[in-house]
């Protein structure tokens, strides 16, 4: 078997089509959407990444504002920085681009972002919410693999998943995403005994480890779905995911690096910031 490519690249565009439409709805009721963007220090990926998304916000319609500070910038500027952009109306999502220099307590700048406007949604009331099915903002990662899943008419409820990674930003809520939607859920990681066990159960295997080509054929279910939401850089410069490209033999459909997750990460920054606008001024459909 030859694993189908979702294009993660061809589905975000029509998603940012689609949220075009929405943002120019609400523009015609006089509601701009704005999300804020804070960025710490001169890290060149980082410094890509945020100019990504200010590229993304302006091509639906979405206006940004940067904040930028130097590397030492003290926690306490920070904190005002945010207290003022919870305070300002006009501002609808803040997003704190990760991650920050050593000296800053991250956990202590993301609590203090104002729930509504936690457009990331990596605030413990976001995340606590999402614990209870209840309504909040899906962290991007995780949210862009269940619209992924979605697209493509993979229905979770029901079927075996397998997380391979267990971090804040996308194995947890991604777990919990699926165990909302139905799975049943097996969280794997890095001190997982007998990974491959648990692997080769995957009906859906999503692989979020942040190492180069971890899954390999053989810890894979013939016909399973997988999602790799790895990123790696080579030290030639080639980026690839956490899957083998000799999965693609034995999985029935899979998402590319680039070209599948990340392209959807994008995606729902915007659509959690849409949805940021409609409920802080009341126009959530
Ligand atoms: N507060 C915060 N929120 C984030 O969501 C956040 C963050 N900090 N820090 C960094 C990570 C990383 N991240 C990515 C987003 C898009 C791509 C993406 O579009 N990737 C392209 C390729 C990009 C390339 O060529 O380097 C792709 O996979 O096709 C990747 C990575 C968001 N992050
Ligand atoms: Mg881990």
């Amino acid at each position: 078997m030859t694993a189908e490519l979702i294009d993660g690249k061809a589905i975000a565009q029509a998603l940012r089509r689609r949220i075009a439409e929405r943002v120019h709805a609400l523009q015609e009721r006089g509601v701009v959407p704005t999300l804020a963007v804070v960025l710490v220090g001169e890290d060149p990926a980082s410094q890509v990444y945020v100019r990504n998304k200010v590229a993304a916000c302006a091509e639906v319609g979405i206006r940004s504002r940067k904040y930028e500070f130097p590397a030492d910038v003290t926690v306490e500027r920070l904190l005002a920085c945010i207290d003022a952009l919870n305070g300002d109306a006009e501002v609808d999502g803040i997003l704190v681009q990760l991650p920050l220099p050593p000296h800053i307590d991250e956990t202590l700048v993301l609590e203090r972002i104002a729930v509504a406007k936690d457009v990331d949604g990596f605030h413990a009331e976001n995340v606590g919410r999402l614990v209870q099915g209840r309504e909040c903002f899906w962290p991007c990662t995780p949210h862009g693999v269940m619209q992924l899943l979605a697209w493509e008419g993979i229905e979770p409820q029901g079927m075996d998943a397998v997380v391979v990674g267990r971090s804040n930003i996308v194995g947890k809520p991604m777990a919990l995403m699926l165990l909302n939607a139905g799975a049943t859920v097996t969280v794997a990681h890095s001190r997982t005994r007998e990974l491959a066990a648990h692997t080769r159960r995957a009906d859906l295997l999503v692989v979020a480890v942040g190492k180069p080509e971890f899954i390999t054929a053989e810890m894979v279910k013939p016909g399973a779905v997988v999602i790799d939401v790895g990123i790696n850089r080579l030290p030639d410069g080639r980026l690839v995911g956490d899957v083998a490209a000799e999965v693609r033999e034995v999985a029935s459909r899979i998402t590319p690096v680039p070209g599948g997750v990340g392209p959807m990460t994008i995606a729902m920054l915007l659509e959690n910031t849409l949805l940021a606008a409609q409920r802080r001024r009341g126009t959530a459909p």
